[in-house]
């Protein structure tokens, strides 16, 4: 296959790569470190930062228990390691958080920026730790009152935003939130002499502003309704019974190296559209009028949407890799599908050949179980189209606990216009390509393609092989990260970071 320096776009380096995108928040220390980097939030991809970023929250808590007197005694203390982490905070766990951050999008940003520094809090590991044990405990908790009682002080309208910022503080269902109104609520209304310390806190809060009791639960009477429906588009998600069904991962699983399951992920056949990103723009509905089922294949006008000559041998075989995109026919065409410029769609985007497997120092990978010959399609990267703004959110998630999983779709986009692109999360929507790792000499090329419209903002994304590739050898992509501080493992001979000044 013809080699090339840029592979997918011809003046933007960081076209299409995996990576997490800064925050914009200005509160949380971390982030002041990030906004410190570069103007590109590219750069951000940097596991030794996130790792100082893990760093930091172990130390900013372990303050926090020092100091607080928010904490309940009796919390048992769990040892809290980078991997009780990663164990804890699984892909489905964090969609659950990220969720709950995206509805309070739109809340003021002092609140956001509360919200973001006691998210992932390791006080919250060790809280929900404590709370799996004992459930008796979950609606009556000086823990969750006082958590309560931090926000309760700052004074933001009682809205149903609150609300759901706090049940994504409590980091579960509104409805528990709920619960604990009530239970404060009841508390209030006895009067009595309760001496636990926290509850007559309260109380005395309360008794002196009753203005403010009344104002929240006249506002919660009303949302009591929001709250249902609230409940009812995420039960999956709340409810801990509700296992995914894990036998319908499509491939075959592989870890010789350790006890480590795959965690529980959506594996999905197309791209999920996110809410906030709307839909390909009609106007990009088009197709070919060849009379002769696309035969004189370079004449095709699909294929000439892209800027160069059709880039596949006879057999199908992807022949060059310096194309921009690849636009193939698609309904609204003449041709049927036995037309040569339909070889993705006519691909096997499922190949039981295919195998995730334990590597040993990079986590998940993917290897394959047959040879795969140079220019085969080989998969398409799937996951949740996000736009920039919910990026941003989850980036506040994500950052934290050094998740690599967006995909910039780039492709026809200057720099300028960064703020306009997409981007794939494969983080909990996804299908194998999530756990591609990053080779300096990957096996795989990456190449944007369009079928059933030609709108770039929608554009998908391929991987082909670059190389014939033996049988088990682990697939990879080039990440392009431009950072120093990246720390990669790959290691291959051509491996470009980490070198030694
Ligand atoms: C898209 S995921 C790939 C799947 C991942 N290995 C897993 O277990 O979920 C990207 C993450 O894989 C790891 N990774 C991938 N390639 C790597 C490399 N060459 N060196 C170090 N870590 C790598 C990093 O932790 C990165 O955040």
């Amino acid at each position: 296959m013809t080699k090339v320096n840029n592979k997918f776009k011809k003046k933007n380096d960081n076209s299409n790569q995996f990576t997490t995108i800064k925050t914009t928040n200005t509160n949380n220390k971390n982030n002041k470190n990030n906004n410190n980097n570069s103007n590109s939030y590219q750069n951000n991809c940097n596991s030794r930062r996130s790792n100082r970023a893990i760093t930091n929250i172990n130390n900013n808590n372990l303050n926090n228990l020092n100091n607080s007197t928010i904490i309940n005694s009796t919390i048992s203390t769990i040892p809290v390691s980078e991997y009780n982490l990663k164990s804890y905070f699984t892909p489905r766990i964090v969609y659950l958080w990220i969720k709950n951050l995206e509805s309070i999008t739109y809340l003021t940003q002092e609140l956001n920026e509360r919200l973001n520094s006691d998210f992932i809090s390791l006080e919250w590991v060790r809280f929900r730790e404590y709370l799996k044990n004992n459930p008796d405990q979950i609606k009556d908790s000086n823990f969750e009152v006082n958590l309560i009682k931090k926000y309760y002080f700052l004074n933001y309208e009682y809205s149903i935003e609150l609300i759901q910022a706090i049940s994504a503080i409590m980091f579960r269902s509104p409805i528990y939130v709920k619960g604990i109104w009530d239970s404060l609520d009841k508390k209030n209304n006895k009067n009595n002499n309760d001496d636990s310390t926290a509850m007559t806190n309260i109380n005395d809060i309360l008794d002196s502003n009753s203005k403010i009791l009344q104002d929240v639960y006249e506002k919660i009477t009303q949302i009591e309704k929001k709250f249902m429906e609230f409940d009812l588009q995420y039960e999956e998600l709340w409810n801990s019974k509700f296992i995914a069904n894990v036998g319908a991962i499509p491939y075959s699983i592989f870890n010789d190296i350790d006890g480590e399951r795959l965690p529980i992920l959506e594996f999905t056949f197309e791209n999920l559209i996110h809410w906030d990103v709307g839909s390909p723009d009609e106007d990009y509905n088009y197709g070919c009028t060849c009379k002769d089922n696309c035969k004189d294949v370079t004449n095709c006008s699909c294929v000439q949407h892209g800027e160069v000559d059709y880039p596949f041998n006879k057999n199908g075989k992807l022949i060059r890799s310096d194309i921009g995109a690849i636009y193939e026919c698609n309904s609204f065409c003449g041709c049927n599908f036995t037309c040569p410029n339909r070889i993705i769609q006519n691909s096997n985007n499922c190949n039981k050949n295919l195998q995730i497997f334990k590597t040993k120092n990079k986590g998940w990978g993917v290897r394959t179980l047959k040879p795969i010959k140079e220019g085969s399609f080989v998969m398409e990267h799937l996951g949740e189209i996000i736009n920039h703004q919910t990026s941003e959110i989850r980036s506040v998630c994500y950052d934290k606990l050094n998740i690599m999983t967006y995909f910039d779709l780039d492709y026809g986009y200057n720099k300028k216009s960064k703020d306009k692109v997409l981007c794939l999360d494969s983080n909990y929507w996804c299908n194998i390509s999530r756990f591609l790792n990053h080779s300096c000499d990957a096996n795989l090329v990456t190449i944007p393609f369009f079928v059933e419209h030609k709108d770039n903002r929608f554009q998908r994304i391929a991987f082909f092989a670059q190389r014939d590739i033996p049988k088990y050898s682990e697939i990879t992509v080039d990440y392009k990260i431009h950072d120093d501080d990246f720390v990669c493992l790959c290691g291959t001979k051509y491996c470009s970071y980490n070198k030694i000044e």
